[in-house]
């Protein structure tokens, strides 16, 4: 067995002091030097890597959870981020053209550059404890900041082993794990951020929301979401019940993007229902508790809240429906609700429960979903073509997996929308979050003579800046598009008046000129 190190709580004395270092840390601006990042992002590669036993151990403990699920969704998953990210940093940090500039502003060689927020906060959750704490940390290392690390204390034996880790590999001036639970995060919500990333629940999120407006500080907020799956007639229910319940067993249903409920055309709920025993047969032949291949409920707290949530259904269990507190176990549970005011259906259980509520069609499905809750994270439409892109284009969402569960290609942008929160990460999105798309300009000097016509005395001066920068509507007073003939085109140089094509032109010759 491995030897993990013990969880200890940072003390709250100091939090400021380990905060105001990497703030400092950050106006040395060693983090600006991309080798320095890419030097940094390599070691903690390597540290990972060498911990990959470790790390699943600390997972066996904090969620029982499989050693193939450690792999893929854990140490696996943030090797491959940090490879992906390596190869592609120097590429996405280059100064960017400005696109969409009027001819008469290219002289100011206008450029985008990918600027570092500064010192940024992420705060971790338990469920995927490494992915979801060191992905988004990831994307803020290579994006120039320094970042303060907060693990979720409900997974504590991966946050002692994140704590080793990221102390072992990478400069600790720069980047920190702080340890805690409410008061710590508490204390580290009262210190100034210049971005706070928050992976959770709706409820924390908006107490983070509400800290960082004190002191304008954008949020990315991760949060959860009640995922519908909408099944048509059309669906294969073989297919609707194998990944439906990969959806549920995976971390035992602990995942911010399982779908939380099924809405079934009628016509095919006994066979989606057996499909489900067929599949869990096929799984788990001696069943879930006694397999290596199923976690654990990570706490009494989320055990208790859960066994209510069964406790309080009207349906009927058709599939599972066994507990132990003991040890944490509850069995992957299908049941047929009535209702989406079933307790099942309309709170996020983050548990392995299937609810299975029939429905008339397709219709009935869309309103049902887009009552529960319009803004989920995921949504899970299975049938044909025209049906997944009528439930497509009748619904908001995250994301959208057709005919499968999770959002799971790991370089694609990933976040919520409305309730289940705002920005997105992953793949190149890691690295967008994180810096601020800082505009530069440059004016020559010989541009003074055109640009004088900015300063007074401004008379005379509308109607020749008009005619140089009015851009000309191509679209008429009942909102229809105007056409716009080759021959205007090549004469405006582009678009807008004639005049403003040949005022742009003297300009361009002017340029010529000075060249
Ligand atoms: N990715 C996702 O969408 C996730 C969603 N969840 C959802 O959130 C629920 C609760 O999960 P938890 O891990 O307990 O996450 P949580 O939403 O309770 O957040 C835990 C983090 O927030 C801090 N925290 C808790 N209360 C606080 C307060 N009053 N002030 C300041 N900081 C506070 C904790 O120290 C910890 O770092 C789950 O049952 C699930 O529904 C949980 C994990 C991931
Ligand atoms: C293998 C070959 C091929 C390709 C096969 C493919 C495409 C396999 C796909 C497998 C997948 C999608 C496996 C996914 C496993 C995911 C795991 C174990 C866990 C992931 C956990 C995540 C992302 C958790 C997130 C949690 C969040 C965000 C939260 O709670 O907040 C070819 C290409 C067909 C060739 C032949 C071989």
């Amino acid at each position: 067995m491995v030897d993990l190190p013990e969880f200890k709580a940072t003390s709250l004395d100091e939090i400021p002091a380990r905060v105001s270092t990497a703030r400092n840390a950050f106006y040395e601006h060693n983090t600006r030097d991309l080798e320095f990042r890419l030097v940094q992002l390599r070691k903690l590669y390597w540290a990972i890597k060498d911990n990959e036993e470790a790390i699943m151990e600390a997972c066996a403990q904090d969620l029982n959870k499989p050693r193939f699920e450690t792999n893929l969704g854990e140490s696996g998953w943030l090797l491959n981020d940090i490879v992906f990210t390596t190869r592609n940093l120097r590429k996405w940090a280059k100064d960017e053209k400005a696109s969409d500039i009027d001819l008469a502003f290219k002289f100011m060689s206008p450029k985008i550059r990918k600027d570092p927020l500064g010192t940024v906060l992420v705060i971790g959750a338990f469920n995927f404890p490494f992915q979801l704490t060191l992905g988004p940390a990831i994307g803020a290392i290579a994006a120039g900041n320094t970042v303060v690390i907060k693990p979720s204390e409900n997974a504590p034996r991966s946050a002692a082993l994140m704590q080793k880790i990221i102390e072992a590999s990478v400069d600790p001036s720069c980047y920190t794990i702080i340890q805690g639970g409410i008061p710590e995060t508490q204390a580290l919500l009262a210190e100034r951020w210049d971005k706070i990333f928050f992976t959770g629940g709706a409820t924390v999120g908006r107490i983070i929301a509400k800290a960082a407006a004190q002191h304008m500080t954008p949020v990315v907020l991760e949060l959860g979401g009640i995922n519908p799956a909408i099944v048509s007639k059309n669906a294969d229910p073989r297919i609707v019940a194998r990944r439906m319940l990969w959806g549920k067993l995976l971390n035992a249903g602990q995942v911010c993007t399982s779908q939380n409920y099924l809405l079934v055309d009628k016509s095919l709920v006994s066979e989606v229902v057996q499909e489900f025993k067929n599949a869990y047969k096929e799984f788990y032949p001696q069943g879930a508790k006694g397999s290596p291949d199923y976690a654990r409920i990570v706490n009494e707290a989320s055990f208790a809240r859960l066994k209510s949530m069964l406790d309080n259904t009207k349906g009927k269990i058709l599939m599972g429906g066994t507990m132990d507190e003991k040890e944490l176990f509850i069995e992957p549970t299908v049941v047929q609700v009535d209702s989406v005011d079933d307790s099942l259906c309309s709170q996020e259980s983050f548990g392995p429960f299937i609810p299975i509520l029939p429905v008339e069609n397709l219709d009935e499905a869309i309103s049902l979903a887009n009552g529960v809750q319009s803004t989920p994270l995921g949504l899970y439409p299975f049938g044909n073509k025209a049906d997944v892109e009528k439930i497509v284009s009748c619904t908001r969402s995250g994301g959208v997996s057709c005919n499968d569960a999770a959002l799971h290609i790991p370089t694609l942008p990933f976040g919520g929308v409305g309730e289940s929160g705002y920005g997105a990460y992953r793949g190149r999105s890691s690295f967008d979050v994180w810096v601020h798309r800082r505009p530069i300009t440059s004016s020559p000097s010989w541009l003074e003579s055109i640009l004088a016509i900015r300063y007074p005395p401004y008379a005379g001066k509308i109607s020749k800046f008009n005619a140089a920068s009015a851009l000309r509507p191509d679209f008429d007073r009942n909102g229809k598009k105007l056409s716009c003939g080759w021959l205007r085109c090549v004469f405006t140089l582009g678009g807008g008046s004639a005049k403003a094509g040949a005022v742009r032109a003297t300009a361009l010759a002017a340029n010529d000129e000075d060249a």
